[in-house]
Order: structure tokens, then C-alpha cells, then sequence
């Protein structure tokens, strides 16, 4: 583990920003679809099922009527609400997921958690969004430790989960303990590879993104070191916090924050070809003549927008996984964030349809790599380059040429107008001219990329599939070359 701190504070480059998408719940087409008696088994709820409870505070629940279930404080309900999901262990490879216990019906909400308990970055904290959450997230577990032993100590109900709620708690007026007690105790995500396994990646784009998170992380856990001994915390209580946000968070882009959901946090993500079972969306609360009914009574308190997981358009059936869609993502986001690869179903090494090749990463590289093989002449001189680049530039203005590259719909726009540049120039002798030259040189690239991908000595099954992904992405595009 590479902890050297860096002086650029060079973060998660290309993946920093990516978690779940953030999508709109599904639409109800109907209300409730008539179903046949389900016969499928109901895994065992586990005991953290009981933290979707508390996720779901002041909800009336998926039976309620619209008055019923409106965030009324007076009207809150006392009990929590008949939850018709639990959190089930789906065995190994996937741990704990959420599953239907009933028939679940077409845009039904599943779990409805009001923002005062979705754990959020703050989009101007100075660390790395996911190291000032760990550094809160192992503050919060503090004073939660804290707040039980005093309730132990007195013997009264000051126990965990009995703290401030409602819509004006401030994160450190919550206590976050029931689901601080359900994260699961290990996540393992590429901060953890030693050299060895980092090696094993075998690709260099990788191997960089991978460094570069670690001594990003690395650098923020120096920089709150001293707070996080006050707390009783070192380097693998920071690690764990901030791989548990990694694999856990959905981002909003219109406030650019990260959100990590208790409860839906429990949802697994659905590999194609598999569709969702459900949406997850925010669920803003509006006050209409919010003034003019204050004159004449106290209002009511404010509602909290709430976080909600909506049953898919299909529905779901009983004993069925409630899964979600974590974004259309290539493997390295997957690997890097949430410590995995989805392979398409089947067994069969097919690549994942957002699956993505980076054959240079940056224009300069693709320039002269491009060069060198047109011509079979040696290095190319900087002028040269510089040249590929002028016309790329010319042809299309204010490209950003980075991470160069070719999916399974074909080659980046950016990267073939380059190519084309370069070919154009030197395909007048080659095998189909300018064109044949351009395809070849995609081809020799990938052929070359694809040696990365070997899978050789992977002894971690997360990175075999990394590498197996790439290489079925490499076979079909040599396939349609
Ligand atoms: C948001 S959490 C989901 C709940 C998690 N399974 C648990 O036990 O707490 C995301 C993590 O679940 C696992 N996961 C989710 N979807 C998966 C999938 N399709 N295949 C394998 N692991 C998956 C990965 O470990 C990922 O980092």
C-alpha cells in the first residue's frame, strides 16, 4: 500500500466523481397488478433489517394513505412502518442484498428515508469527498459508542437510535449508530492492493488510477491523523470508512454531493442483461400557500425532502432481489469504486455493454504511438506530433483529448480523426490507403492493449474478471475490425 503524500492532491482522476446515478424512481402504470400467489422462498431476513426501520423514521409506510403518510409531526406515526423489503444474505460473491418478503406492485416505494438521515458530503469540505465523510462517519460512530455507554451506564432509554429526529436534526444531533452497526465490517476495493496485486492489473492506465487513489487517500489520512487518534482511530479505520463510501454513495449532480442512503445502501446492483427491479429518485417536499396559512395558524414544521426506492415497472415478485442500476459504468469505475466487475450473465465471456477500452491516454501519447507505426521509422519527432495535434485541433476545436478510446459501438470520434490525420499522411503506399491505414493502426493497438489483459497470475478474483471483461471487449472489436 502506496501511502506517499502527494503534493498535486492528484484524486480519483477520471472516476473520482462516478457512484450509483441518481435516476428517477419508476412511474406506477398501474396501481395495484393483481398477482398469482408467489411460491418463491423468502431468504431469512438478517437482524440488520432492522436498520431499514430506522432508515424509514417517520414514514407511515407503503400501505398509508396520502394524509397518513405525509411528514406530519404530529400526526408521525409511533410505530415503524410495515416494511415490505428486508435485507437478506444472497451468499457469496454478493453479501447482503435487499429482497421483496411480499409481491411488491409497480411503482410502489419500497423504503422512503427522510434527508436528515442520508449521510451527505459537504461539496466544499477541503479533503476528498470521501475522506471528509470517513473522517465524520468515524465521528459519528464516537459519539454513538459514547451516547450507548452512557445509556448502558444509566440504565434508562437513551440507547442507540433514540436520539434527535426529525427534520431540523443537524447531522451530529442524529445518532447513526443502527446504521453504523449494519455497514458491513470489510469492503475491499483496489486501495487495499499491494504492489503485487496492482501489478497484476496489468494495464497501465489502471495501475496509474489505482496508485494515484491511493496516494490521494493516503495523503488525506496524514492530514486528519492526529484528529483520528483523538477518536481512538488509525490508518485501517480510515480505510474501511472510506471504501465503505466509495461502494455505497449516489451522487446528485445538481448539488454535486455524495449520498450514501441507510437502508438502500442494502441494494445490489443489477449486471446486464439483467434489468432493475427498482429506481431510486429524491422526493422534494413543496408547501403550497405555505404564507397565507401562517397568518391565521402556526404552520406546520417543515417536511424533509426524503430519499425514496421505488419498485421497477414490472414490479417485483416475492422473494425476488430488489436490485438497482449503480450506472452504466466501464470496469475500471466498477473495480475502483465498488470493489467489483459485473460480467454479463451466462458464463459467457462477453463484455458488459458500457464495457471500455483506453487505447492511449492522451492525444500526445495516441499522436506519436500513431507515428511510430505508420511510418516504421523510429520515434517521432516532438514537431511531428505536434503537428497531429495542430490538425486534430483545426478539425475539431477545444476536443479535450484524453482517455482515447474504443467501445463496443466503435472507435472514439476523437481518436479516429487523429488517426485519420496521421494516416492520411502516410497511407499512400499501405495496403487499402489512407483508410486501410487507419483501421490497421486500430487494430495493432488493440492487439496490443489486449497482452494487458492476459489472465496470467490473477489470485484475486475481482481483478480476473476486470481482466476478462477487457479482453472479450478487445476479441469483439478485433471481431468488427
Ligand atoms: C451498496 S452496497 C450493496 C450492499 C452490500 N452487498 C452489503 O452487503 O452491504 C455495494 C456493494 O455490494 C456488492 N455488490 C453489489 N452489487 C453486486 C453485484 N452485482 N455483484 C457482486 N457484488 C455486488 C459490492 O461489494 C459493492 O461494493
Amino acid at each position: 500500500m502506496q501511502r506517499t503524500a502527494s503534493s498535486s492532491w492528484r484524486c480519483p482522476g477520471r472516476y473520482g466523481s462516478l457512484v450509483h446515478r441518481l435516476s428517477r424512481p419508476h412511474r406506477a402504470r398501474t396501481s395495484l397488478v393483481p398477482r398469482a400467489a408467489a411460491a418463491a422462498p423468502v431468504a431469512p431476513s438478517l437482524p440488520t433489517s432492522t436498520v431499514l426501520d430506522w432508515a424509514c423514521s417517520g414514514w407511515a409506510g407503503p400501505d398509508a394513505s396520502a394524509s397518513e403518510a405525509s411528514w406530519d409531526r404530529r400526526r408521525r406515526p409511533a410505530s415503524p412502518p410495515q416494511l415490505r423489503v428486508a435485507v437478506a444474505d444472497l451468499g457469496p460473491g454478493r453479501g447482503r442484498g435487499l429482497m421483496a418478503t411480499e409481491d411488491l406492485a409497480p411503482g410502489e416505494t419500497l423504503l422512503s428515508v427522510p434527508l436528515t438521515r442520508v449521510f451527505a458530503s459537504d461539496p466544499d469540505a477541503e479533503l476528498h469527498w470521501s475522506a471528509d465523510m470517513a473522517l465524520r462517519l468515524l465521528r459519528a460512530r464516537h459519539r454513538s459508542r459514547a451516547l450507548a455507554a452512557a445509556g448502558a451506564g444509566a440504565g434508562a432509554g437513551a440507547a442507540a437510535g433514540s436520539a434527535v429526529q426529525g427534520a431540523e436534526a443537524g447531522e451530529e444531533e442524529v445518532d447513526w449508530g443502527p446504521w453504523i452497526q449494519a455497514l458491513p465490517a470489510h469492503v475491499r476495493t483496489p486501495l487495499e492492493y499491494d504492489d503485487d496485486e496492482v501489478r497484476q492489473l496489468g494495464c497501465p492506465y489502471m495501475q496509474e488510477e489505482v496508485v494515484g487513489m491511493q496516494e490521494c487517500i493516503g495523503a488525506c489520512f496524514e492530514a486528519v491523523e492526529g484528529e483520528l487518534a483523538e477518536l481512538g482511530c488509525g490508518w485501517s479505520d480510515f480505510l474501511w470508512a472510506v471504501q465503505v463510501f466509495h461502494s455505497r454513495c449516489f451522487f446528485e449532480p445538481t448539488s454535486g454531493r455524495h449520498l450514501c442512503v441507510p437502508g438502500v445502501d442494502m441494494a445490489n446492483h443489477a449486471p446486464a442483461p439483467a434489468a432493475p427491479s427498482a429506481g431510486v429518485g429524491v422526493v422534494r417536499a413543496l408547501s403550497q400557500g405555505w404564507d397565507a396559512v401562517a397568518e391565521v395558524a402556526e404552520p406546520p414544521p417543515p417536511e424533509p425532502s426524503r430519499f425514496a426506492l421505488v419498485a421497477g415497472e414490472a414490479g417485483i415478485r416475492r422473494g425476488e432481489e430488489v436490485t438497482i442500476s449503480y450506472g452504466g459504468w466501464p470496469s475500471e469505475a466498477f473495480l475502483l469504486l465498488f470493489g467489483f466487475v459485473p460480467l454479463p450473465g451466462g458464463g459467457a465471456a462477453l463484455p458488459g455493454p458500457s464495457e471500455a477500452l483506453t487505447l492511449f491516454g492522451d492525444g500526445r501519447e495516441a499522436a506519436a504511438w500513431a507515428l511510430e507505426a505508420a511510418r516504421g521509422a523510429g520515434a517521432a519527432s516532438e514537431s511531428a506530433v505536434d503537428g497531429v495535434l495542430a490538425a486534430v485541433e483545426a478539425a475539431m476545436p477545444g476536443a479535450m483529448l484524453q482517455n482515447l478510446m474504443v467501445t463496443g459501438d466503435g472507435v472514439d470520434g476523437r481518436l479516429q480523426l487523429l488517426l485519420d490525420v496521421v494516416a492520411g499522411a502516410n497511407g499512400a503506399g499501405a495496403e487499402g490507403g489512407a483508410q486501410g491505414l487507419s483501421r490497421a493502426l486500430v487494430r495493432r493497438r488493440v492487439e496490443e492493449r489486449m497482452r494487458h489483459f492476459v489472465s496470467g497470475d490473477s489470485t484475486d478474483e475481482t481483478i480476473a474478471a476486470f481482466k476478462s471483461s477487457k479482453r472479450a471487449l478487445c476479441e469483439k472489436v478485433l471481431s468488427m475490425l
